[in-house]
């Protein structure tokens, strides 16, 4: 008997999908722009993919303005997209409103980061899930299945027993079982996408890991495709099966959370993760002699998104940035020998001649 490579494990059904994902806000104009023609926009997304699958947790990661919730609202329909594609079981879908968003927010149900703001404080939690169940048509036809859907969907997010909460108003509960109240509101659709928007960022540490382990414990039940927004790179770790990293308004690594995580690629992931510490961390990048030294780590500013820089948009914060980052907009490149590992990092490019840090004069803006 010969023992062979351990396979990847298969990969499951895809289920939403998004190809060269753009939006761009239109900027209110002074009033010295009037005269102008020039129309300016803040490039909040620019050209994302991404890809979610049946039964495994996507982790969208990245700083504060880094374009994560909206890329959510894009691909929960609530807002235009500028171009792009996002396609639902493999078909282009584009809905604005009335019946067909229902019929699509049936399958794709996003929650927000702040529960209490999402939840009417004038109503019970009897009537927000029964709102959510109503809509989508699982009220069921008499009183006692309603009452019973109630209850199930209570039990799915262990609030239980259901009559301890059913009849509260959500300033009645804490943090974490508002969140639950909320993730169990978007379960009243049945869907089959959960887009969970900063489940955990408003809670308190001690209660953090009890809504992610519900939400994974959905993902396994529900055999849901999750994308957990988060800027906090640790928890991508422990939660994720996969993990795709933004910055500024553009996708800049991607891959299964383990490696992504433990051997970051790019540039700024490395500088997340040096200013998010992980006890466990292990490392030994392939470029870890140029690695983030306690200096530059968290240094310097995110571009303005009005107009970004060219090139890699991180070079004027990359402590390896090269002469061609200032002006060559790197595409995805494969890490070598870790396969689904990628990275929008000109380093990755087998043909470089460049070496790592040599425009770090021109740039004169290396984080300081
Ligand atoms: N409706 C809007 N009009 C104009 N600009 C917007 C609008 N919504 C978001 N933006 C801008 O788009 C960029 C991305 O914002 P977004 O909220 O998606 O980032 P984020 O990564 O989710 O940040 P946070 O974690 O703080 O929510 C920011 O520069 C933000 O100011």
């Amino acid at each position: 008997m010969t023992l062979s490579e351990p396979s990847a494990p298969p990969l499951t059904e895809v289920v939403l999908e998004a190809e060269s994902l753009t939006k761009h806000f239109p900027v209110r104009r002074r009033v010295r722009d009037l005269l102008s023609r020039e129309r300016r926009v803040v490039h909040a997304v620019d050209d994302v993919n991404l890809v979610l699958r049946r039964g495994r947790v996507t982790a969208l990661v990245g700083e504060s303005g880094s374009g994560k919730s909206t890329v959510a609202r894009l691909l929960a329909q609530l807002y235009r997209r500028t171009s792009g594609d996002i396609r639902l079981h493999g078909e282009s879908t584009t809905v604005r409103g009335g019946r067909r968003f229902r019929a699509y927010a049936r399958r794709v149900q996003l929650t927000f980061q702040d529960p209490f703001a999402s939840l009417n404080p004038v109503h019970t939690v009897r009537y927000h899930l029964t709102r959510s169940l109503r809509i989508h048509g699982h009220g069921g036809r008499t009183a006692a299945e309603l009452e019973r859907a109630l209850h199930d969907l209570l039990g799915r997010v262990s609030l239980t027993p259901a009559e301890r909460y059913i009849d509260k108003f959500p300033h009645e509960l804490s943090g974490g079982q508002r969140q639950r109240v909320a993730i169990a509101r978007a379960l009243g659709a049945d869907p089959e996408v959960l887009l969970a928007d900063e489940p955990v960022s408003m809670l308190d540490v001690s209660i953090r890991l009890g809504v992610l382990n519900l939400l994974r414990d959905l993902k396994e039940r529900l055999n849901l495709a999750i994308l957990y927004i988060t800027h906090d790179i640790a928890s991508a770790r422990y939660f994720a099966d996969d993990t795709l990293v933004m910055y500024a308004g553009r996708m800049v690594e991607g891959g299964d959370s383990e490696t992504v995580t433990q051997r970051p690629a790019h540039p700024y992931t490395r500088l997340l993760i040096a200013s998010a510490p992980d006890p466990d961390r292990i490392q030994g990048s392939p470029t870890d002699a140029a690695a983030a030294t306690p200096e530059d780590r968290g240094g310097g500013e995110p571009p303005s998104l009005i107009d970004p820089p060219p090139g890699c948009r991180f070079h004027p914060r990359c402590p390896n940035a090269m002469p061609r980052c200032l002006t060559a907009l790197p595409p995805r490149l494969a890490v070598q020998g870790e396969p689904g590992h990628w990275a929008s990092c000109w380093l990755y490019d087998p043909e470089n001649t460049e070496t790592p840090g040599s425009a770090a004069r021109e740039v004169g803006a290396v984080a300081s």
